[in-house]
Protein backbone atom coordinates (compact mmCIF):
# COMPACT_ATOMS: atom_id res chain seq x y z
CA UNK A 1 0.00 0.00 0.00
CA UNK A 2 1.42 3.47 -0.58
CA UNK A 3 1.74 6.21 2.11
CA UNK A 4 -1.28 8.09 1.16
CA UNK A 5 -3.61 4.94 1.20
CA UNK A 6 -2.41 4.51 4.72
CA UNK A 7 -3.32 8.15 5.40
CA UNK A 8 -6.90 7.44 5.07
CA UNK A 9 -8.82 8.36 8.07
CA UNK A 10 -12.60 8.21 9.44
CA UNK A 11 -13.70 11.19 11.60
CA UNK A 12 -16.50 10.55 13.87
CA UNK A 13 -18.92 12.67 15.67
CA UNK A 14 -20.39 10.99 18.87
CA UNK A 15 -23.70 9.59 19.14
CA UNK A 16 -26.75 9.49 16.40
CA UNK A 17 -29.00 7.07 15.46
CA UNK A 18 -29.64 5.00 11.97
CA UNK A 19 -32.72 5.62 10.24
CA UNK A 20 -34.19 5.21 7.41
CA UNK A 21 -33.63 2.28 4.22
CA UNK A 22 -30.37 1.10 2.80
CA UNK A 23 -28.93 -1.40 -0.18
CA UNK A 24 -25.52 -2.64 0.71
CA UNK A 25 -23.36 -3.25 -1.94
CA UNK A 26 -22.94 -6.69 -3.82
CA UNK A 27 -21.73 -10.07 -1.60
CA UNK A 28 -17.97 -10.34 -1.90
CA UNK A 29 -17.63 -14.17 -1.79
CA UNK A 30 -20.48 -14.90 -4.82
CA UNK A 31 -18.98 -11.77 -6.93
CA UNK A 32 -15.41 -13.43 -6.74
CA UNK A 33 -16.93 -16.74 -7.88
CA UNK A 34 -19.09 -15.17 -10.47
CA UNK A 35 -15.81 -13.88 -12.08
CA UNK A 36 -14.71 -16.98 -11.81
CA UNK A 37 -17.35 -19.63 -13.42
CA UNK A 38 -17.84 -17.29 -15.89
CA UNK A 39 -14.39 -16.81 -17.23
CA UNK A 40 -14.67 -20.67 -17.58
CA UNK A 41 -17.84 -21.16 -18.80
CA UNK A 42 -19.39 -21.27 -22.56
CA UNK A 43 -21.19 -18.25 -23.64
CA UNK A 44 -21.23 -15.09 -22.29
CA UNK A 45 -22.64 -14.28 -18.66
CA UNK A 46 -24.84 -11.62 -17.73
CA UNK A 47 -23.87 -10.24 -13.66
CA UNK A 48 -26.31 -8.14 -11.83
CA UNK A 49 -25.42 -6.72 -8.38
CA UNK A 50 -21.35 -6.97 -8.73
CA UNK A 51 -19.66 -5.64 -6.07
CA UNK A 52 -17.37 -3.30 -7.34
CA UNK A 53 -14.73 -3.37 -4.49
CA UNK A 54 -11.00 -3.89 -4.72
CA UNK A 55 -10.95 -7.79 -4.16
CA UNK A 56 -13.46 -8.68 -6.91
CA UNK A 57 -12.05 -6.45 -9.09
CA UNK A 58 -8.21 -8.09 -8.16
CA UNK A 59 -10.34 -11.40 -9.39
CA UNK A 60 -11.70 -10.10 -12.37
CA UNK A 61 -8.30 -8.17 -13.73
CA UNK A 62 -7.05 -11.47 -12.85
CA UNK A 63 -8.66 -13.17 -15.61
CA UNK A 64 -8.72 -10.18 -17.90
CA UNK A 65 -5.00 -10.99 -18.17
CA UNK A 66 -5.38 -14.24 -19.04
CA UNK A 67 -7.20 -13.26 -21.78
CA UNK A 68 -11.13 -13.23 -20.77
CA UNK A 69 -13.17 -10.58 -21.94
CA UNK A 70 -15.28 -8.56 -20.33
CA UNK A 71 -17.87 -5.37 -20.63
CA UNK A 72 -18.15 -3.09 -17.32
CA UNK A 73 -18.48 -3.83 -14.31
CA UNK A 74 -20.67 -0.80 -14.29
CA UNK A 75 -23.02 0.20 -11.92
CA UNK A 76 -23.05 -3.87 -10.49
CA UNK A 77 -23.36 -5.37 -14.51
CA UNK A 78 -21.10 -7.10 -15.84
CA UNK A 79 -20.79 -9.06 -18.85
CA UNK A 80 -17.92 -11.82 -18.97
CA UNK A 81 -17.00 -13.86 -22.27
CA UNK A 82 -16.23 -17.46 -21.15
CA UNK A 83 -13.23 -19.15 -22.54
CA UNK A 84 -14.59 -22.56 -21.45
CA UNK A 85 -12.28 -24.50 -18.85
CA UNK A 86 -9.38 -24.87 -21.37
CA UNK A 87 -9.48 -21.51 -22.67
CA UNK A 88 -7.53 -19.13 -20.01
CA UNK A 89 -4.34 -18.00 -21.94
CA UNK A 90 -0.59 -17.61 -20.17
CA UNK A 91 -0.63 -14.30 -17.99
CA UNK A 92 2.23 -12.11 -19.29
CA UNK A 93 2.78 -10.60 -15.58
CA UNK A 94 2.41 -11.54 -12.00
CA UNK A 95 -1.44 -11.73 -11.11
CA UNK A 96 -1.64 -8.99 -8.16
CA UNK A 97 -4.31 -10.25 -6.18
CA UNK A 98 -3.88 -7.28 -3.71
CA UNK A 99 -5.64 -7.91 -0.61
CA UNK A 100 -7.93 -10.84 -1.61
CA UNK A 101 -7.26 -14.01 0.30
CA UNK A 102 -10.60 -15.69 -1.64
CA UNK A 103 -8.78 -14.53 -4.30
CA UNK A 104 -5.27 -15.89 -4.17
CA UNK A 105 -7.11 -19.56 -2.45
CA UNK A 106 -9.78 -20.07 -4.72
CA UNK A 107 -6.99 -19.18 -7.88
CA UNK A 108 -4.53 -21.56 -6.42
CA UNK A 109 -6.90 -24.44 -7.61
CA UNK A 110 -8.25 -22.87 -10.27
CA UNK A 111 -4.47 -22.51 -11.60
CA UNK A 112 -3.49 -25.84 -10.71
CA UNK A 113 -5.17 -27.17 -13.43
CA UNK A 114 -3.47 -25.33 -16.05
CA UNK A 115 -1.41 -25.98 -18.76
CA UNK A 116 0.54 -22.60 -18.23
CA UNK A 117 2.79 -21.50 -14.91
CA UNK A 118 1.43 -18.66 -13.33
CA UNK A 119 2.55 -16.00 -10.42
CA UNK A 120 0.12 -15.04 -7.35
CA UNK A 121 1.04 -11.71 -5.58
CA UNK A 122 -0.53 -9.52 -2.86
CA UNK A 123 -0.29 -6.60 -0.65
CA UNK A 124 1.66 -7.05 2.68
CA UNK A 125 -1.10 -8.21 4.48
CA UNK A 126 -1.83 -10.81 2.07
CA UNK A 127 1.70 -11.84 2.33
CA UNK A 128 1.54 -12.75 5.52
CA UNK A 129 -1.51 -15.11 5.18
CA UNK A 130 -0.92 -19.06 5.41
CA UNK A 131 -1.37 -20.68 1.96
CA UNK A 132 -0.44 -24.06 3.15
CA UNK A 133 -3.74 -25.10 3.59
CA UNK A 134 -4.10 -24.95 0.00
CA UNK A 135 -0.85 -25.63 -1.02
CA UNK A 136 -1.18 -28.90 0.99
CA UNK A 137 -3.71 -30.74 -0.04
CA UNK A 138 -3.51 -29.51 -4.25
CA UNK A 139 -0.07 -30.90 -3.69
CA UNK A 140 -1.84 -34.67 -3.05
CA UNK A 141 -3.44 -33.91 -5.93
CA UNK A 142 -0.52 -33.56 -8.30
CA UNK A 143 -0.47 -29.87 -8.47
CA UNK A 144 3.29 -27.98 -8.39
CA UNK A 145 3.01 -24.78 -6.11
CA UNK A 146 5.95 -23.08 -5.11
CA UNK A 147 5.78 -20.60 -1.89
CA UNK A 148 7.74 -19.03 0.64
CA UNK A 149 9.40 -21.49 3.21
CA UNK A 150 6.49 -20.23 5.91
CA UNK A 151 3.89 -21.19 3.25
CA UNK A 152 2.52 -17.70 2.12
CA UNK A 153 2.71 -15.70 -1.16
CA UNK A 154 4.49 -15.39 -3.74
CA UNK A 155 3.12 -18.19 -5.64
CA UNK A 156 4.24 -19.93 -8.37
CA UNK A 157 1.72 -22.26 -9.73
CA UNK A 158 3.09 -24.88 -12.28
CA UNK A 159 2.04 -27.09 -15.01
CA UNK A 160 1.16 -30.50 -13.42
CA UNK A 161 1.22 -33.79 -15.14
CA UNK A 162 -2.26 -34.13 -14.20
CA UNK A 163 -4.30 -33.82 -11.56
CA UNK A 164 -5.90 -36.41 -9.73
CA UNK A 165 -9.26 -36.36 -6.95
CA UNK A 166 -8.67 -36.80 -3.16
CA UNK A 167 -11.09 -37.68 -0.90
CA UNK A 168 -9.88 -33.98 1.75
CA UNK A 169 -11.26 -34.15 5.54
CA UNK A 170 -10.59 -30.22 6.06
CA UNK A 171 -8.26 -29.54 9.28
CA UNK A 172 -10.32 -25.72 9.39
CA UNK A 173 -13.28 -24.98 8.66
CA UNK A 174 -12.59 -23.04 5.43
CA UNK A 175 -14.91 -22.32 2.24
CA UNK A 176 -11.57 -21.16 0.78
CA UNK A 177 -10.19 -24.24 0.86
CA UNK A 178 -13.24 -26.02 0.10
CA UNK A 179 -13.50 -24.20 -2.86
CA UNK A 180 -9.35 -23.69 -4.11
CA UNK A 181 -9.93 -28.01 -4.12
CA UNK A 182 -13.63 -28.16 -5.96
CA UNK A 183 -11.88 -25.52 -8.82
CA UNK A 184 -8.87 -28.14 -9.15
CA UNK A 185 -11.24 -30.96 -8.88
CA UNK A 186 -13.11 -29.30 -12.06
CA UNK A 187 -9.58 -30.39 -14.03
CA UNK A 188 -8.62 -33.45 -11.90
CA UNK A 189 -9.46 -37.04 -13.22
CA UNK A 190 -11.65 -39.12 -11.19
CA UNK A 191 -13.79 -37.48 -8.11
CA UNK A 192 -12.55 -34.91 -5.64
CA UNK A 193 -14.60 -34.87 -2.46
CA UNK A 194 -13.66 -32.68 0.76
CA UNK A 195 -15.42 -32.85 3.98
CA UNK A 196 -15.68 -29.90 6.28
CA UNK A 197 -15.61 -30.23 9.77
CA UNK A 198 -18.76 -27.80 10.21
CA UNK A 199 -20.78 -26.07 7.59
CA UNK A 200 -19.28 -23.19 5.41
CA UNK A 201 -20.70 -20.78 3.29
CA UNK A 202 -21.51 -22.66 0.21
CA UNK A 203 -21.72 -20.53 -3.13
CA UNK A 204 -19.12 -21.96 -5.09
CA UNK A 205 -21.37 -25.64 -4.88
CA UNK A 206 -24.64 -23.87 -5.65
CA UNK A 207 -23.07 -21.46 -8.22
CA UNK A 208 -21.13 -24.67 -10.03
CA UNK A 209 -24.86 -25.84 -9.98
CA UNK A 210 -26.46 -22.87 -11.55
CA UNK A 211 -23.67 -23.25 -14.52
CA UNK A 212 -25.02 -26.77 -15.20
CA UNK A 213 -22.03 -28.39 -13.34
CA UNK A 214 -23.30 -31.68 -11.06
CA UNK A 215 -22.33 -31.25 -7.77
CA UNK A 216 -23.35 -34.16 -4.78
CA UNK A 217 -23.42 -33.04 -1.26
CA UNK A 218 -24.23 -35.78 1.64
CA UNK A 219 -23.90 -34.31 4.82
CA UNK A 220 -20.80 -32.51 5.32
CA UNK A 221 -19.30 -34.16 2.36
CA UNK A 222 -19.32 -32.43 -1.13
CA UNK A 223 -17.92 -34.12 -4.38
CA UNK A 224 -17.82 -33.33 -7.91
CA UNK A 225 -16.18 -35.23 -10.97
CA UNK A 226 -13.63 -33.74 -13.40
CA UNK A 227 -13.80 -33.14 -17.25
CA UNK A 228 -17.72 -31.66 -17.01
CA UNK A 229 -18.31 -28.47 -19.03
CA UNK A 230 -19.52 -25.22 -17.21
CA UNK A 231 -22.63 -22.85 -19.09
CA UNK A 232 -23.01 -19.90 -19.30
CA UNK A 233 -26.23 -18.17 -16.61
CA UNK A 234 -27.13 -15.03 -15.89
CA UNK A 235 -25.89 -14.11 -12.01
CA UNK A 236 -28.07 -11.70 -9.77
CA UNK A 237 -25.70 -10.97 -6.86
CA UNK A 238 -27.56 -10.06 -3.21
CA UNK A 239 -26.50 -7.27 -0.89
CA UNK A 240 -23.48 -8.71 1.27
CA UNK A 241 -24.83 -9.76 4.59
CA UNK A 242 -21.15 -9.12 5.90
CA UNK A 243 -21.49 -5.55 4.51
CA UNK A 244 -24.93 -5.23 6.49
CA UNK A 245 -23.42 -6.35 9.42
CA UNK A 246 -22.38 -3.05 10.52
CA UNK A 247 -25.30 -1.48 10.17
CA UNK A 248 -27.19 -4.25 11.95
CA UNK A 249 -25.15 -4.16 14.87
CA UNK A 250 -24.98 -0.06 14.64
CA UNK A 251 -28.71 0.37 14.51
CA UNK A 252 -29.10 -2.22 17.66
CA UNK A 253 -26.42 -0.13 20.03
CA UNK A 254 -27.96 3.17 18.79
CA UNK A 255 -31.09 4.44 20.62
CA UNK A 256 -34.12 5.76 18.66
CA UNK A 257 -32.74 3.30 15.31
CA UNK A 258 -35.15 2.02 12.99
CA UNK A 259 -33.47 0.80 9.43
CA UNK A 260 -34.31 -1.09 6.82
CA UNK A 261 -31.40 -3.45 4.45
CA UNK A 262 -32.83 -4.73 1.52
CA UNK A 263 -31.89 -7.11 -0.37
CA UNK A 264 -29.79 -9.17 1.67
CA UNK A 265 -27.91 -12.31 1.31
CA UNK A 266 -29.42 -14.85 3.71
CA UNK A 267 -27.86 -17.89 2.89
CA UNK A 268 -27.96 -20.10 5.44
CA UNK A 269 -24.14 -20.47 5.63
CA UNK A 270 -23.59 -16.91 6.27
CA UNK A 271 -26.35 -15.98 8.96
CA UNK A 272 -24.76 -16.32 11.77
CA UNK A 273 -24.13 -12.66 12.87
CA UNK A 274 -28.43 -12.26 12.60
CA UNK A 275 -28.69 -15.34 15.06
CA UNK A 276 -26.06 -14.39 17.43
CA UNK A 277 -27.35 -10.83 17.81
CA UNK A 278 -31.02 -11.86 18.09
CA UNK A 279 -29.58 -14.26 20.89
CA UNK A 280 -27.81 -10.73 22.58
CA UNK A 281 -31.74 -9.52 22.12
CA UNK A 282 -31.60 -7.38 18.75
CA UNK A 283 -34.53 -6.85 17.28
CA UNK A 284 -34.06 -7.41 13.61
CA UNK A 285 -37.43 -9.10 11.72
CA UNK A 286 -36.57 -10.59 8.51
CA UNK A 287 -39.10 -9.29 5.78
CA UNK A 288 -40.54 -10.37 2.43
CA UNK A 289 -37.85 -13.62 2.48
CA UNK A 290 -37.59 -14.44 -1.41
CA UNK A 291 -35.10 -16.04 -3.73
CA UNK A 292 -32.65 -14.48 -5.99
CA UNK A 293 -30.20 -16.05 -8.58
CA UNK A 294 -30.22 -19.00 -6.29
CA UNK A 295 -29.35 -17.64 -2.98
CA UNK A 296 -32.36 -16.63 -0.61
CA UNK A 297 -32.44 -12.95 0.35
CA UNK A 298 -34.61 -10.93 2.59
CA UNK A 299 -34.83 -7.50 3.72
CA UNK A 300 -33.86 -6.78 7.40
CA UNK A 301 -35.55 -4.50 9.77
CA UNK A 302 -33.55 -3.53 12.27
CA UNK A 303 -34.45 -1.20 15.79
CA UNK A 304 -32.37 -0.39 18.84
CA UNK A 305 -32.41 -2.36 21.70
CA UNK A 306 -30.85 -3.45 24.76
CA UNK A 307 -28.23 -6.13 23.98
CA UNK A 308 -26.95 -8.85 26.84
CA UNK A 309 -24.04 -10.88 26.80
CA UNK A 310 -23.69 -14.48 25.66
CA UNK A 311 -21.43 -17.11 25.73
CA UNK A 312 -21.67 -17.35 21.52
CA UNK A 313 -22.32 -20.91 20.35
CA UNK A 314 -19.28 -22.31 18.59
CA UNK A 315 -21.36 -23.79 15.99
CA UNK A 316 -22.08 -19.76 14.83
CA UNK A 317 -19.10 -19.29 14.43
CA UNK A 318 -18.04 -20.24 10.71
CA UNK A 319 -21.33 -18.82 9.88
CA UNK A 320 -20.28 -15.51 11.57
CA UNK A 321 -16.28 -15.42 10.50
CA UNK A 322 -16.01 -12.47 9.17
CA UNK A 323 -18.59 -10.41 11.83
CA UNK A 324 -16.62 -10.75 14.45
CA UNK A 325 -15.05 -7.23 14.42
CA UNK A 326 -18.97 -5.99 14.37
CA UNK A 327 -20.15 -7.77 16.66
CA UNK A 328 -17.69 -7.18 19.42
CA UNK A 329 -18.84 -3.62 19.61
CA UNK A 330 -22.47 -5.00 20.13
CA UNK A 331 -20.75 -7.44 22.98
CA UNK A 332 -19.07 -3.97 24.09
CA UNK A 333 -22.30 -1.98 24.42
CA UNK A 334 -24.20 -5.03 25.74
CA UNK A 335 -25.19 -5.91 29.38
CA UNK A 336 -22.61 -8.62 31.22
CA UNK A 337 -20.34 -10.72 29.72
CA UNK A 338 -20.21 -12.06 26.12
CA UNK A 339 -17.55 -15.20 25.71
CA UNK A 340 -16.37 -16.14 21.74
CA UNK A 341 -14.27 -19.53 21.33
CA UNK A 342 -13.56 -21.92 18.78
CA UNK A 343 -12.27 -18.74 17.10
CA UNK A 344 -8.20 -18.66 16.23
CA UNK A 345 -8.81 -18.28 12.62
CA UNK A 346 -9.73 -14.90 13.55
CA UNK A 347 -6.25 -14.29 14.19
CA UNK A 348 -4.92 -15.26 10.49
CA UNK A 349 -7.24 -12.67 8.30
CA UNK A 350 -6.24 -9.52 6.59
CA UNK A 351 -4.94 -8.46 10.28
CA UNK A 352 -5.08 -10.66 13.81
CA UNK A 353 -8.66 -9.57 14.39
CA UNK A 354 -8.35 -10.51 18.06
CA UNK A 355 -5.76 -8.52 19.19
CA UNK A 356 -6.97 -5.52 16.86
CA UNK A 357 -9.91 -5.32 18.10
CA UNK A 358 -8.92 -5.90 21.52
CA UNK A 359 -6.70 -3.38 21.45
CA UNK A 360 -8.77 -0.48 20.04
CA UNK A 361 -11.43 -1.56 22.65
CA UNK A 362 -9.68 -0.99 25.27
CA UNK A 363 -8.24 2.25 23.74
CA UNK A 364 -12.37 3.69 24.45
CA UNK A 365 -12.74 1.96 27.96
CA UNK A 366 -14.14 -1.32 27.34
CA UNK A 367 -12.81 -4.31 29.51
CA UNK A 368 -11.67 -7.02 27.66
CA UNK A 369 -9.52 -10.71 27.53
CA UNK A 370 -8.28 -11.32 24.23
CA UNK A 371 -7.99 -15.30 24.23
CA UNK A 372 -5.72 -17.87 21.61
CA UNK A 373 -9.27 -18.78 20.26
CA UNK A 374 -11.78 -15.82 21.42
CA UNK A 375 -12.33 -13.32 23.54
CA UNK A 376 -14.03 -12.64 26.63
CA UNK A 377 -15.34 -8.36 26.17
CA UNK A 378 -16.86 -7.07 29.62
CA UNK A 379 -20.13 -4.68 27.96
CA UNK A 380 -20.50 -1.55 29.49
CA UNK A 381 -24.39 -2.19 29.80
CA UNK A 382 -27.32 -0.07 28.45
CA UNK A 383 -26.96 2.99 29.97
CA UNK A 384 -23.48 2.86 29.01
CA UNK A 385 -21.40 4.71 26.59
CA UNK A 386 -17.70 4.31 24.94
CA UNK A 387 -15.20 6.82 25.62
CA UNK A 388 -13.52 8.36 22.66
CA UNK A 389 -10.65 9.07 20.91
CA UNK A 390 -8.27 7.41 18.16
CA UNK A 391 -8.25 3.60 17.06
CA UNK A 392 -5.89 2.58 14.42
CA UNK A 393 -7.67 0.88 11.61
CA UNK A 394 -4.39 -1.43 10.82
CA UNK A 395 -5.25 -1.86 7.10
CA UNK A 396 -8.13 -4.19 7.62
CA UNK A 397 -11.49 -2.98 5.85
CA UNK A 398 -13.41 -4.48 8.89
CA UNK A 399 -11.82 -3.64 11.59
CA UNK A 400 -12.23 -0.13 10.21
CA UNK A 401 -16.20 -0.09 9.73
CA UNK A 402 -16.36 -1.68 13.08
CA UNK A 403 -14.83 0.86 15.11
CA UNK A 404 -16.78 3.83 12.98
CA UNK A 405 -20.18 2.39 14.06
CA UNK A 406 -19.01 2.29 17.28
CA UNK A 407 -19.68 5.94 17.44
CA UNK A 408 -22.79 5.85 17.65
CA UNK A 409 -22.48 5.01 21.55
CA UNK A 410 -19.36 7.11 22.11
CA UNK A 411 -18.82 10.47 24.61
CA UNK A 412 -16.19 12.00 22.31
CA UNK A 413 -15.49 12.01 18.83
CA UNK A 414 -14.18 9.08 17.54
CA UNK A 415 -11.11 9.18 14.49
CA UNK A 416 -10.03 5.76 13.03
CA UNK A 417 -6.64 5.53 11.17
CA UNK A 418 -5.79 3.80 8.00
CA UNK A 419 -9.36 3.08 6.79
CA UNK A 420 -8.19 3.04 2.59
CA UNK A 421 -8.97 -0.82 2.64
CA UNK A 422 -12.46 -0.38 3.14
CA UNK A 423 -12.63 -0.23 -0.71
CA UNK A 424 -12.01 -4.05 -0.45
CA UNK A 425 -15.40 -4.93 -0.09
CA UNK A 426 -17.25 -1.57 0.78
CA UNK A 427 -17.09 1.15 -1.66
CA UNK A 428 -18.81 4.45 -1.11
CA UNK A 429 -18.94 3.14 2.65
CA UNK A 430 -18.75 6.73 4.34
CA UNK A 431 -21.22 8.59 2.18
CA UNK A 432 -24.03 5.40 2.34
CA UNK A 433 -23.36 5.10 6.39
CA UNK A 434 -23.96 9.68 6.39
CA UNK A 435 -27.00 9.10 4.22
CA UNK A 436 -28.62 6.47 6.96
CA UNK A 437 -27.32 8.55 10.30
CA UNK A 438 -23.69 8.02 11.07
CA UNK A 439 -21.57 11.11 11.45
CA UNK A 440 -18.83 10.50 9.44
CA UNK A 441 -16.08 12.52 7.72
CA UNK A 442 -13.42 11.28 5.26
CA UNK A 443 -9.44 12.61 6.05
CA UNK A 444 -6.04 12.40 4.14
CA UNK A 445 -3.44 13.18 6.35
CA UNK A 446 -2.83 15.87 3.92
CA UNK A 447 -6.22 17.60 4.89
CA UNK A 448 -5.77 17.14 8.34
CA UNK A 449 -1.87 18.87 7.88
CA UNK A 450 -3.26 21.30 5.69
CA UNK A 451 -6.37 22.72 8.24
CA UNK A 452 -3.64 22.59 11.49
CA UNK A 453 -0.86 24.85 9.31
O1 LIG B 1 -14.86 -18.40 0.61
C1 LIG B 1 -15.00 -17.18 0.85
O2 LIG B 1 -15.48 -16.37 0.03
C2 LIG B 1 -14.59 -16.68 2.19
C3 LIG B 1 -14.35 -17.57 3.21
C4 LIG B 1 -13.91 -17.17 4.56
O3 LIG B 1 -12.54 -17.46 4.68
P1 LIG B 1 -12.00 -18.90 5.19
O4 LIG B 1 -12.32 -19.90 4.17
O5 LIG B 1 -10.51 -18.70 5.33
O6 LIG B 1 -12.66 -19.15 6.51
C5 LIG B 1 -14.11 -15.67 4.79
O7 LIG B 1 -13.40 -15.28 5.94
C6 LIG B 1 -13.70 -14.85 3.61
O8 LIG B 1 -13.96 -13.50 3.83
C7 LIG B 1 -14.46 -15.23 2.37
C1 LIG C 1 -11.34 -12.44 5.44
C2 LIG C 1 -11.87 -11.69 4.48
O1 LIG C 1 -11.57 -11.77 3.12
P1 LIG C 1 -10.40 -12.50 2.36
O2 LIG C 1 -10.04 -13.77 3.11
O3 LIG C 1 -10.92 -12.77 1.00
O4 LIG C 1 -9.22 -11.55 2.32
C3 LIG C 1 -12.94 -10.70 4.79
O5 LIG C 1 -13.49 -10.14 3.84
O6 LIG C 1 -13.24 -10.44 5.97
Amino acid sequence: MTASAHSLSFELAPGGALRGELRVPGDKSISHRAVMLAALAEGETEIEGFLEGADSLATLAAFRAMGVEAEGPAAGRLRVSGVGLQGLREPQQALDLGNSGTSMRLLSGLLAGQRFASTLIGDASLSRRPMGRVIDPLTQMGARIEATPEGRSPLRVLPAEALVGIDYALPVASAQVKSSLLLAGLYAQGETCVTEPAPTRDHTERMLGAFGYPVRRQGNRVCLSGGGRLVATPIRIPADISSAAFFLVGASIAPGSDLTLTEVGMNPTRIGVVNILRQMGADIAIERPRELGGEPVADLRVRAAALHGIAIPEDQVPLAIDEFPALFIAAACADGETLLSGAAELRVKESDRIQVMADGLSALGVEVEPRADGMLIRGIGAAGLLGGGRVAGHGDHRIAMAFAISALRATAPIQVDDCANVETSFPRFAGLAAGVGLQITERRAEERAEERG
